[in-house]
């Protein structure tokens, strides 16, 4: 191992100042020697401003508080077959000075031209103009180390300052620069023939501490270690030298796991310097043989072991850094592919991120507003170096260059890079223990700029918290504010809907106590009338009882067995379909009325004698005895009416024994009449059953049948007619409920009214026709069913014959007679003057009634008028099943008849006396001595 020398006095660096392109036409000066090489005034280069800007600074007269970065400048010897190539070959032992004057004949591009400076010519093959050359040159380096400068001689000039301030405590970082095969590695690590600057810097730091043993007892220790920054894929790790431990993480700019070797003496050292050398990554290229492939970092800790507190205060954390970096490559000279051009890539991005740290500090230095750029994040290395690159640290550079013209790129790209670092100052260059009270100190200041924050931040986040807590309460209270306006909006209006219901309910209240108390007083008004009709009822059994006291028909059953033929049976239909109608109403104020007419009519009849109340009646032409014609005549009446609305009821009392009398043909009219008050029913079919139950009276051919059929109609009649009374009006007052108005009930009477007095009008004006209409259908039977229904015909035929059979035998048939005088003066009104005649000896009268032709006329000239007054109004069929879906009450009717009886109708009646005086005098004086009682008597309303 060569020894290490003492390293020689170093020349006081020539103030920096780089010349970036020498005068095209002008002399150049001859090169000056190194070291007595002076600054000159920079030239301002023309294509780099900045730098020529740079060069153009004086530079300030160094002080002791002010120092600057250091920057050597190493150019490699030529190789061998390099230096074949050139023109000029120094000769040994001449001056370094003439080297450059040697070579810049010949391949050389750079020669030194001052122990500060060098001069960078464009070769010739790369020169744009030829005949224009082109020199730069660099000065300004702490030092520019020929080719042919050793390795100790690199040693005492850059690196034994910075091991005289690890002795001395301070830390120092030497770092190595210059293009692939620059000459780096030989410089930091040199051969074992050659040693380099860290084996020469053991060598010293162990001389030292021999030194020190001999004055005084080891207080010191050292120790080393060794990483390299490799690349890996597309990031960096961390790989220790020194150890096989797996690899190292990078914390801030420590680095954890790396392992640090006690260095004990200086050959174990130097051997573990040499092995974590071996140990580095390496690689062959086209540029170097053995290239390396990462940054490798040599750090020297020394550790004061001493008692002496001020000496281990001094070393306690001194740190020599050595970093050797790997070479920027350019692929076209290397021709790496593959991982190789990858770790080309993190090498030459490495270089580029630390060069651009030291430039960053140098602009920042420059210009203080400029921040200082945090490129050193962008790399382990920088990152671990951060303290140097900022700097905080002492730091040295050694620029390894080839001065071959084939590297005239790689070198003038890093003398332009590199060389205005040499302007980076050091305004208070921290020892090792500045170096930790700052950080220390700058560490507190963090900690409490760091809880400083944290309490503003807390403040803000309060202030912030509150001021979103009085946002969400004034956002909450407005929401309150509108639900409750809307919440009262929806009160009001909810109050006036609930006080408008309210009053609206309590109308309603009103109206339904009306209505209640109208529906007790019409059921108070129907149970009164109830009531009424059974007092008549009653007293009308009376009456009945005392009528048939002497003359009782004897209806034999066989006479209704004997009438079961088709004839009788369907004239039987018709009259029970005709029965059929419910006029309760009608009959109940006939009932009522003609109850009081008969008592009027019995009072006169018992005051007129025995004699006159036994009159004869006239039958077929001859005259009857019929001494109950006044109670018939009320019965007959009664019968009529409730003959409309029994069940099974039969009008044979219509067409019985009278057919050929003039009671015959009042009856026939009075009962068109109260059929007409059964209009509204509407009953068609009963428009032929009741001419039907007319047409036999007239006929004569037949009078066995007719007065079977007189007798078969007749007393059940009677009998069924008081039995079905009570349901039926029971029926009707529970059908005569409050749903029926009295507007309705009033439009319904004047309509029936209307009716009644038309057919009035008509028989009126037919009656003159009604003789010869008659003659045409008794004197053939068979001819009648080209007017009326051929079903009524049977039935005609067979009351024919029954009143025929009558008039054989007349006290059987006295029932029938009576019930025919009665029904004749009550529906005849056509000789009221007549009536008048007779004083109102009504038994006289009716036997006069003797006219068979007009009373077979007249049922038929009803029954048509009855027809059209139905067809007319009702539009009803003559089927039977309609009439059962038909059934209406006539109890307005009926209070319309009773109210019209002592009316205008009867008027009419009056002037048709006066036409008729010839026909039938003695029917109307009957039926004005009737009308004279019915208007004496008040009517009865319901
Ligand atoms: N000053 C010098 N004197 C003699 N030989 C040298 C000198 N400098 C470099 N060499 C030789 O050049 C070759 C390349 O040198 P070195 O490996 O140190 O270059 P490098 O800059 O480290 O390259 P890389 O960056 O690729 O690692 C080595 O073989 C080395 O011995």
């Amino acid at each position: 191992m060569e020894p290490v020398a003492a390293p020689p006095e170093p020349a006081s660096p020539p103030p920096p100042s780089t010349v970036r392109r020498n005068p095209p036409r002008r002399a150049r000066p001859p090169p000056t020697p190194l070291a007595s090489a002076k600054p000159k005034p920079s030239s301002r280069s023309s294509f780099l401003q900045d730098e020529a800007a740079a060069a153009s600074i004086p530079a300030p007269p160094p002080s002791s508080q002010e120092e600057r970065l250091k920057v050597f400048l190493r150019i490699r010897p030529v190789p061998d077959r390099d230096r074949c190539k050139a023109v000029a070959r120094p000769m040994p032992g001449k001056d370094l000075r003439r080297k450059p004057k040697q070579a810049a004949g010949g391949d050389l591009c750079l020669v030194p031209t001052g122990p500060n400076s060098v001069a960078l010519t464009v070769p010739q093959s790369k020169l744009v103009d030829p005949k224009r050359g082109r020199t730069e040159v660099f000065d300004g380096f702490s030092a520019v180390f020929s080719p042919d400068s050793t390795q100790l001689d690199i040693f005492v000039q850059v690196m034994n300052p910075l091991v005289d301030d690890f002795l001395g405590g301070k830390s120092g970082l030497l770092v190595a620069m210059g293009p692939t095969g620059s000459g780096k590695t030989h410089t930091i690590f040199g051969s074992p023939r050659n040693p380099g600057i860290l084996p020469l810097a053991l060598r010293q730091i162990f001389k030292a501490q021999d030194e020190n043993k001999v004055a005084s007892p080891p207080a010191r220790s050292f120790s080393l270690s060794m990483f390299e920054i490799l690349s890996e894929g597309k990031g960096e790790r961390i790989l220790d030298l020194l150890s096989d431990a797996a690899e190292c993480v990078l914390q801030q700019s420590s680095i954890k796991g790396l392992q640090e070797v006690p260095l004990s003496n200086l050959a174990d050292a130097e051997s573990l310097a040499s092995r974590g050398m071996l140990k580095r990554s390496t690689a062959a290229t086209n540029a170097n043989s053995n290239s390396s492939r990462s940054q490798c970092i040599i750090t020297i800790h020394g550790v004061h072991k001493s008692s002496d507190a001020d000496s281990e205060h001094l070393l306690s954390n001194a740190v020599l850094t050595i970093a050797d970096l790997a070479g920027a490559e350019r692929e076209r000279k290397t021709g790496n592919q593959g991982s190789r051009l990858l770790e080309s890539n993190f090498i030459n991005n490495t270089s580029m991120v630390f060069g651009l740290c030291l430039r960053s500090l140098l602009e920042h230095q420059k210009n203080q507003k400029k921040p200082l750029e945090k490129h050193f994040k962008n790399s382990m290395l920088t990152r671990y170096l951060r303290d140097y690159l900022e700097g905080r640290k002492k730091m040295t550079l050694i620029l390894n260059v080839k001065p071959a013209n084939d590297d005239y790129l790689d070198t003038s790209f890093l003398l332009r890079q590199a060389s205005p670092y040499m302007k980076i100052k050091y305004t208070s260059l921290d020892d090792s223990s500045d170096l930790i009270s700052q950080k220390r100190s700058n560490a507190s200041l963090i900690c409490q700029e760091n809880k400083k924050k944290r309490k503003v931040e807390r403040k803000e986040n309060i202030e912030t918290d509150n001021i979103a807590k009085v946002s969400e309460d004034d956002a909450q209270y407005k929401f309150l504010n509108s639900e409750l306006r809307r919440v009262s909006r929806s009160e009001a209006i909810m109050t006036n809907f609930a006080r408008a219901l309210w009053t609206v309910l309590k109308q309603y209240k009103h109206k339904l106590l009306e209505s209640e108390n109208a529906a007790e007083s019409m059921k108070q008004l129907i149970r009164d009338q109830y009531i009424q009709i059974v007092e008549l009822k009653k007293e009308l059994e009376v009456l009945n009882s005392c009528c048939s006291c002497k003359h009782i028909p004897v209806i034999e059953d066989t006479s209704i067995d004997q009438d079961d033929s088709v004839s009788s049976g369907q004239a039987g239909q018709s009259l029970v379909s005709l029965s059929n109608k419910p006029n309760l109403g009608s009959y109940d104020a006939s009932v009522d009325n003609f109850h009081l007419v008969a008592e009027e009519v019995l009072k006169e009849l018992k005051s007129h004698g025995a004699e006159n109340f036994s009159a004869p009646c006239s039958l077929n032409g001859e005259s009857v005895s019929c001494d109950t014609s006044s109670i018939s005549f009320i019965d007959e009446q009664e019968q009529s009416f409730r003959g409309l609305k029994a069940e099974k009821s039969c009008c044979a009392d219509a067409f019985g024994p009278m057919s050929h009398t003039e009671e015959g043909n009042t009856k026939v009219e009075l009962h068109a009449i109260h059929k007409k008050l059964d209009a509204s029913e509407c009953f068609t079919g009963q428009t032929s059953a009741h001419a039907g139950g007319v047409t036999p009276s007239s006929s004569h051919s037949d009078n066995q049948s007719n007065q079977s059929l007189t007798e078969h109609h007749m007393l059940p009649c009677l009998k069924t007619e008081r039995v079905s009374l009570s349901p039926q009006f029971t029926s009707c007052s529970k059908k005569a409920t409050i749903e029926q108005s009295e507007d309705e009930i009033e439009e319904l009477s004047k309509i029936i009214l209307e009716d009644i007095h038309h057919d009035v009008n008509i028989r009126e004006v037919k009656h003159p026709d009604y003789l010869s209409s008659s003659q045409q259908v008794s004197s053939d039977t068979e001819d009648v069913g080209s007017s009326q229904s051929s079903l009524e015909l049977p039935g005609m035929v067979a009351s024919q014959k029954k009143l025929e059979e009558l008039d054989l035998e007349p006290e059987r048939c006295e029932p029938g007679v009576v019930n025919a005088t009665v029904e004749c003066a009550v529906g005849h009104s056509q000789a009221p003057e007549q009536m008048s005649d007779c004083e109102g000896r009504v038994p006289c009268l009716l036997k006069e009634i003797t006219c068979p032709a007009k009373a077979s006329k007249a049922p038929s000239k009803v029954s048509e008028a009855e027809e059209a007054a139905d067809k007319k109004k009702e539009g009803f069929t003559s089927s039977p099943e309609d009439t059962k879906k038909t059934r209406r009450r006539l109890q307005p009717a009926a209070a319309m008849l009773l109210k019209e009886f002592p009316g205008a109708d009867f008027d009419v009646d009056t002037r048709r006396e006066e036409r008729g005086k010839s026909s039938s005098s003695v029917a109307a004086g009957r039926s004005d001595a009737l009308i004279r009682v019915l208007k004496a008597r008040p009517v009865r309303r319901v």
